[in-house]
């Protein structure tokens, strides 16, 4: 390994970031080996090619069954593993497939269509750029993202990449259904009325975020992203065949397998910590792509709106009793944001942090 002598890793990021060619750029021009500023350190890359057992899957979840035994399969899912798949969502097969062509086509225009998007760290709109948190994480990572606010104030729609525009728009509609019936069914599993988490606006923000893992030529020396967990509420997740993400299941990371017409949810660390820790925000990481063929995801984080009057959140109290007391301290808004925007993907969760 060169010696870190000389090598000033803010010149290479900032050179990368100037360019705006993204790593689907970098991928495009043949590169053979990949800049340094993507290797990431021995520790966090063993054992990333070792396939999970066959046997062992994230849940798959019929949402046409009995209502109650929905309720029960999503609570067991979510305390247990934190991550699941939809089925019989009532999203259109086309809907699906629209989306991922679109988000794809966005990514493989020329860099002359991209660059005028290409922006960083806004609060809102629309954002296109490598890496969101390029000049915070320790290393960067092989995926470039296209990021579209869409509720509780949407993006204008002529900013949003016309290529793109109608899709995105139909996507976040979709999304919203299914997130409502998801929240719902959570709710319950909790043991809280139907509408709780809705007059909460647990449902009401979304950011809609079109990945792509180009070919990466060096996949063992990288990661396609950064082990995290998401901060919001939950997250809804549409990918196309190529394999690549990973979930954190006790000691082993678990091959996520794309199922036809399946959506994949996972809970945030702020449901974790409104709901007592009772639901699970789980580490996961994505494989750089060794494929041709590039990965596409499309994940819509979905965030509360109306935080309480007091400026702070933590464990519900229709869930704290003697025997079940908060395990959480309360944060405040300031805190959750600056936890975020602070820090790479890679630093320590909002959630280990509030512990008491
Ligand atoms: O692309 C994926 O499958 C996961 C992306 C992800 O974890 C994220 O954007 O937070
Ligand atoms: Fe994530």
């Amino acid at each position: 390994m060169a010696s870190s002598v000389g090598y000033d890793r803010m010149k290479e990021v900032k050179e990368f970031d100037e360019s705006k060619m993204g790593v689907k750029g970098l991928s495009d021009s043949g590169v053979s080996t990949i800049p340094r500023m993507f290797l990431h350190p021995p520790e966090s890359l063993s054992g990333l090619r070792n396939p999970s057992s066959p046997s062992i899957q994230i849940p798959i979840i019929d949402l046409s069954n009995e209502r109650t035994e929905i309720v029960r399969q999503i609570r067991d899912a979510a305390t247990t593993w934190g991550f699941f798949q939809v089925t019989n969502h009532g999203i259109p097969n086309s809907a699906l497939n629209d989306t991922v062509s679109a988000i794809k086509s966005f990514h493989e225009q020329p860099k002359e269509a991209k660059s005028k998007f290409y922006s960083r760290g806004e609060l809102g709109g629309v954002m296109y750029a490598s890496n969101n948190d390029l000049y915070r994480a320790e290393a960067a990572s092989w995926h470039d993202s296209l990021q579209v606010w869409m509720a509780p104030e949407a993006a204008p729609a002529e900013e949003i990449p016309e290529i793109c525009r109608k899709e995105v728009v139909e996507w976040d509609a979709h999304v919203k259904n299914v997130a409502d019936k998801v929240m719902e069914l959570l709710g319950l599993g909790l043991g809280l009325d139907a509408g709780k988490f809705k007059e909460l606006t647990f449902s009401d923000g979304r950011a809609m975020v079109g990945h792509i893992y180009p070919y990466c030529p060096q996949p063992d020396l990288t990661l396609g992203i950064t082990p995290h967990t998401d901060p919001g509420i939950i997250t809804v997740l549409l990918q196309n065949e190529i394999q690549g993400l990973q979930v954190k299941h006790g000691d082993d990371w678990v091959d996520v397998k794309p199922i036809p017409g399946g959506l994949i949810i996972n809970i945030g660390d702020f449901l974790q910590i409104v709901s007592n820790g009772e639901y699970k925000s789980v580490q996961h990481r994505v494989l750089a792509n060794a494929a041709k063929e590039p990965r596409i995801s499309i994940v819509t984080f979905i965030n509360l709106v109306k935080w309480r009057d007091s400026g702070s959140y933590g464990p519900l109290p229709e869930l704290l009793t003697l025997e079940k007391p908060a395990i959480y301290r309360d944060f405040t808004r300031q805190e959750f944001l600056e936890n975020f925007y602070s820090k790479g993907l890679d630093s320590k969760s909002l959630v280990e942090k509030i512990k008491l």
